[in-house]
């Protein structure tokens, strides 16, 4: 009985929060308490979900929300935000009262948008009639982005639903955003005791300068609790497991410090190119697309100090102290690469970064960047940050790799021991596994190279794993700002990265090339061992299934 009413509560706190939002303490007890007695006799966890939420909303609490997608026949609502909806209502994670408009330039249909969604919503067949209701609660409608009177439309559309939540996703290019959110505030808002809550996807401007004065735009136009900056990465089940692993387990906070850690890689690596997409990238490059983002922020919550709480402003203000700590990198620790044609590879393999036809000629886009970064505090001072990420590379991975210091005094035959590393691999498959010296099992009396491993594919077997989207969507409808970039986090990272992007454009470095499916520049593995990162390449993984075959 204790371990089902476990669960229910924790179900109850990670899978039921939004539809309860508004609903005061009493109520909910009242309903968690009727959900357990329902426990007893059997019912099923979704009945019991069920019957929660109808008993909070009967009694009036169920509010309304309207979600527009602006941008909505674009590819970024295609692939992500109208499949991350449809996930969350057929899992029944959203206020039952929420309905969704489409609104771009392009006259479409709701029958429009959801063949062109199709193909990315993973829908089973037996659940084409919750598909049915879903697509019955969406409408579309067709405006510019720069008209008021377009968006009055657009709000007629929404008071149509009553009176109700409103939050209004940024699925655009950064052109037309000033123009949105000026034409949002002027017409859209929501009324009396309503909120309203913006979604911006990145990029959040170019470098220091444009970014302020996108910051100082929407500041003028909304409050920062209505604000929310899309970082997709700390919506992912590793990137959030960060503070957990190292506030909730003894063993890591008095090691996790210069005196016992070497050097800290956090990587990323794509194994494909810009696919078509080279337009776009060739703007930014990977230090604006990957690196002042994504692997930034996942540096921050692996080197911030425990903040006094789980609070969205603790965590930001301690993230924050963090960036403030780091200067811009020195050139002599940045490696710049492109990519070329593999000769020898198939299909968009044997094409470099600049065949691709969007791609402007002659272009020095870094596609690949190796990047230490040092943070100046008591903590860290010393420790090198090597930032690593790449597209075309030989494989697809997102990890942290803390390297801790050699072992003192060692009394094992020479080279025998090797350091222990810390792995968190964010994808793909989740898990993390710590590389530590253990007796060769038998009568040996040698060490080698073992790991203690948590793999989360065997260990929690069967756990829906939601996708980082599905995370944060649902963070933005129960108003947690947690995984969202603060503006002044987002000063701090382009404060970081700007002196390196101008050098880059005005200085024009050329890029070294590397193969299309390579591990990226030389060059780069010869700045990880300049910045105390030491590659051996003796470590054999045997994974459990390998061992037990044996
Ligand atoms: N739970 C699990 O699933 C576990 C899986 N494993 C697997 O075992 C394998 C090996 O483990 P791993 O931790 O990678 O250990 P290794 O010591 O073999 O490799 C460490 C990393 O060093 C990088 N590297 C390779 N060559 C060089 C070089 N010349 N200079 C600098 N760096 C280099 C590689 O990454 P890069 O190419 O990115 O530079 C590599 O991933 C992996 O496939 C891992 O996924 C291990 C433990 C647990
Ligand atoms: O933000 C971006 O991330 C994706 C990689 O995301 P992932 O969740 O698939 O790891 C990257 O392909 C894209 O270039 C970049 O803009």
């Amino acid at each position: 009985m204790y371990k089902k009413y476990d669960i229910l509560v924790e179900d109850f706190r990670s899978r039921a929060r939004p539809p309860f939002e508004g609903s005061n303490p009493g109520q909910l007890l009242s309903a968690l308490k009727m959900a357990t007695e329902d426990l007893t006799k059997h019912v099923s966890m979704e009945e019991v979900l069920a019957k929660m939420r109808g008993e909070v909303e009967h009694e009036g609490h169920g509010e309304s929300h309207v979600f527009v997608i602006l941008g909505a026949s674009g590819d970024l609502a295609k692939k992500k935000i109208y499949p991350t909806l449809w996930w969350l209502f057929r899992d029944g994670l959203l206020p039952h009262k929420t309905y969704f408009i489409g609104y771009a330039r392009t006259k479409l249909t709701v029958e429009n948008v959801q063949k062109n969604c199709l193909p990315y919503m993973k829908v089973k067949d037996s659940e084409t009639e919750k598909l049915k209701e879903f697509f019955k609660l969406n409408e579309y409608v067709a405006g510019s982005y720069d008209k008021t009177q377009d968006f009055v439309q657009l709000n007629k559309a929404i008071e149509q639903k009553g009176s109700a939540n409103r939050i209004f996703y940024m699925a655009l290019p950064p052109s037309v955003f000033e123009a949105v959110t000026l034409n949002i505030k002027a017409v859209c808002m929501s009324k009396g005791d309503k909120w309203t809550r913006i979604v911006v996807e990145k990029p959040f401007g170019k470098d220091l300068e444009s970014s302020n004065q996108l910051s100082q735009h929407l500041s003028a136009l909304f409050k920062e609790e209505e604000l929310y900056r899309i970082d997709h990465y700390l919506g992912k089940e590793m990137v959030q497991n960060l503070m957990v692993l190292r506030f909730g387990n003894r063993i890591f906070s008095p090691i996790w410090n210069r005196e016992n850690i070497a050097s800290i890689v956090i990587s990323f690596k794509e194994p494909f190119g810009t696919q078509g997409r080279g337009g776009y990238f060739d703007e930014f490059g990977i230090l604006r697309d990957v690196m002042q983002n994504h692997l930034l922020q996942i540096l921050t919550l692996v080197a911030m100090e425990k903040p006094p709480s789980t609070h969205a402003e603790d965590i930001r203000n301690e993230k924050v102290k963090v960036l403030k700590s780091i200067p811009p990198p020195d050139i002599k620790n940045v490696v710049l690469g492109q990519y070329v044609g593999d000769p020898n590879g198939e299909g968009e393999a044997k094409l470099g970064y600049l065949d691709d036809p969007t791609v402007p000629k002659g272009s020095i886009t870094p596609t690949f960047a190796t990047v230490v970064l040092f943070v100046k505090n008591e903590r860290w001072d010393g420790v090198p940050f090597i930032l690593r990420c790449g597209k075309a590379l030989n494989e697809r991975k997102a990890e942290v790799r803390v390297q801790f210091r050699d072992v003192a005094g060692d009394i094992f035959p020479s080279g025998e021991v090797k350091r222990n590393e810390l792995v968190i691999r964010v994808q793909p498959s989740e898990a993390i596994y710590m590389k530590m010296m253990a007796k060769t099992p038998g009568m040996s009396i040698n060490c080698e190279e073992s790991e203690l491993d948590l793999t989360y594919g065997s260990r929690y077997r069967g756990v829906n794993m939601p996708d980082a989207y599905e995370r944060l969507i649902l963070d933005v409808f129960m108003g947690s700002q947690i995984h969202f970039v603060r503006s002044d986090e987002l000063y701090e990272a382009w404060r970081i990265f700007t002196p390196l992007l101008h050098h880059i454009e005005y200085n024009k470095p050329k890029p070294i090339e590397y193969v299309y499916g390579s591990r990226g520049p030389k060059e780069s593995d010869e700045l990880m061992l300049k910045s105390d990162f030491r590659y051996t390449g003796s470590y054999i993984w045997k994974s459990t299934s390998m061992a037990l075959a044996q």
